[in-house]
């Protein structure tokens, strides 16, 4: 399929308004795709997300000797032998945090050789402290420079009673290695060390997802959680919509002064980005200072609304934003700036938005770079709806995690100029 270069956004003019679902979320289907890939019987997990992160982990999971059917547009059933098997040739993950994260970790059940790699973005995603802390228990784990590919020389086993690791850069790794030390033969401690991590609530993800395929985890401190060794037993598993996904649409919503109906109450989500709801319902009167630690895939959301709010607002703890699919503060200062120069600036890792309503209705063209960044495509395209002339380059980069998102909002009336 040719990729489309670029998709100008013509506003709307009035409120956008009618039913729009959200796809299923991308953090719990990955979970529950490696889950019942490592469980032995058959999982079906309905309203799963369909994309190019859950279709990376798929494959994998296929080049490793599971069996997975696609019976329809969101459901995966999956038939595990209760191991995973060599993969012949290396893992291919793009971009895939997730899916790069939780089967290194699970590449040590193995026994034998996986290479986890990525695409260009990917190799620059560091991966150096979760193959620390495999290493320190035993496992054979490398990772040159510190960045995929990875390389594990599993035996299918390891002895470990605690695990250390520092999820500062990234929640992935404890996530990671929660799900795999329940394959272990011993009870396991994991203990968060260093800085306090950012968005603990995808830690709340991973153990509710263990213990849906049978886990025994229980939070013994705010630090550390035990983790049995039980194994997974296949279940059926419904994946609740992706709240990062919704954020567009809440922010769509609001900025337009429309009505749109999600299919699913915002308080109803487990995901940590769902507080940015409560956020996004303040527009135009936005606090003037936000932590996004907490809902760290909301920040392109917020920031871009934020342009349109009354008041500046300065975005707090968002360091690991840097590192994410490309370096979104830096994305995000340039993406504003590109609009109206000055409109956004960084402050170490803060990044201020100095916000003006008065952009709502103006024509400025502009050409968004989306560094090849689901976020920043999705984002950007808010302003879209209130700019006349924001294009947004490399717009297919949305399949990441929400291959529907342009056709979602053409449903609701948006419509895009013709660029080719
Ligand atoms: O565990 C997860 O599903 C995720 C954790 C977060 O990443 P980090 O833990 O790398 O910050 C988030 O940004 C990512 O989209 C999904
Ligand atoms: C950071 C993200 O993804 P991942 O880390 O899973 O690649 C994201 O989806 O915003």
């Amino acid at each position: 399929m040719t990729r489309t270069a670029k998709l100008t956004i013509i506003p709307p003019g009035r409120p956008l308004s009618g039913r729009a679902m959200p796809p299923g979320s991308k953090s719990i289907t990955n979970r529950a795709l490696l889950l019942a890939g490592l469980a032995k019987g058959t999982s079906r997990l309905t309203g799963a997300l369909k994309s190019d992160d859950t279709r990376y982990m798929a494959e994998a999971l296929r080049a490793m000797g599971v069996a997975i059917d696609e019976p329809d547009d969101t459901t995966f059933v999956v038939t595990g032998s209760g191991r995973l098997l060599p993969p012949k040739a290396p893992l291919f993950l793009g971009n895939a945090g997730t899916a790069t994260r939780f089967l290194t970790a699970a590449a040590a059940l193995v026994d034998g050789t996986v290479i986890v790699d990525g695409d260009e973005h990917m190799r620059k995603r560091p991966i150096g402290p979760l193959v620390e802390a495999m290493r320190t228990l035993g496992i054979d784990a490398t990772a040159e420079t510190g960045c995929p590919p990875v390389t594990v020389k599993g035996t299918g086993r390891f002895q470990a009673d605690r695990i250390r690791i520092d999820g500062g850069l990234s929640s992935q790794y404890v996530s990671a290695l929660l799900m795999m030390a329940a394959g272990g033969d011993r009870p396991v401690d994991i203990e968060l060390v260093g800085e306090d991590i950012g968005a603990l609530g995808y830690i709340d993800l991973t153990t509710a997802a263990m213990k849906a395929f049978g886990a025994k985890v229980e939070k013994t401190s705010p630090v550390t959680w035990r983790v049995e060794p039980t194994g997974y037993r296949a279940a059926d598993f419904i994946v609740e919509p992706d709240a990062s996904a919704a954020t567009y649409l809440w922010a769509a919503e609001v900025l337009t002064g429309g009505a749109i109906d999600l299919g699913v109450p915002s308080d109803t989500f487990s995901q940590p980005d769902a507080r940015a709801y409560d956020i996004i319902a303040k527009f135009p009167h936005l606090p003037a200072e936000i932590d996004g630690s907490q809902m760290q895939d909301a920040v392109p959301t917020l920031a871009v609304l934020a342009a349109f709010n009354e008041t500046p607002v300065r975005f707090v703890g968002i360091a690991n934003l840097r590192v994410k699919e490309c370096d979104r503060i830096r994305a995000l200062s340039t993406g504003l700036n590109r609009i109206v120069s000055g409109l956004a600036h960084e402050d170490g890792d803060d990044l201020i938005v100095q916000s003006d309503p008065a952009l709502a209705g103006k024509r400025l063209p502009a050409d968004i770079d989306s560094f090849a960044d689901h976020r920043i495509a999705m984002s950007f395209a808010l302003a879209g709806l209130k700019i006349d002339g924001i294009t947004i380059l490399d717009p297919d980069c949305v399949g990441k995690t929400f291959p529907a998102y342009w056709r979602t909002l053409a449903a609701l009336g948006v419509t895009y100029q013709d660029n080719d």
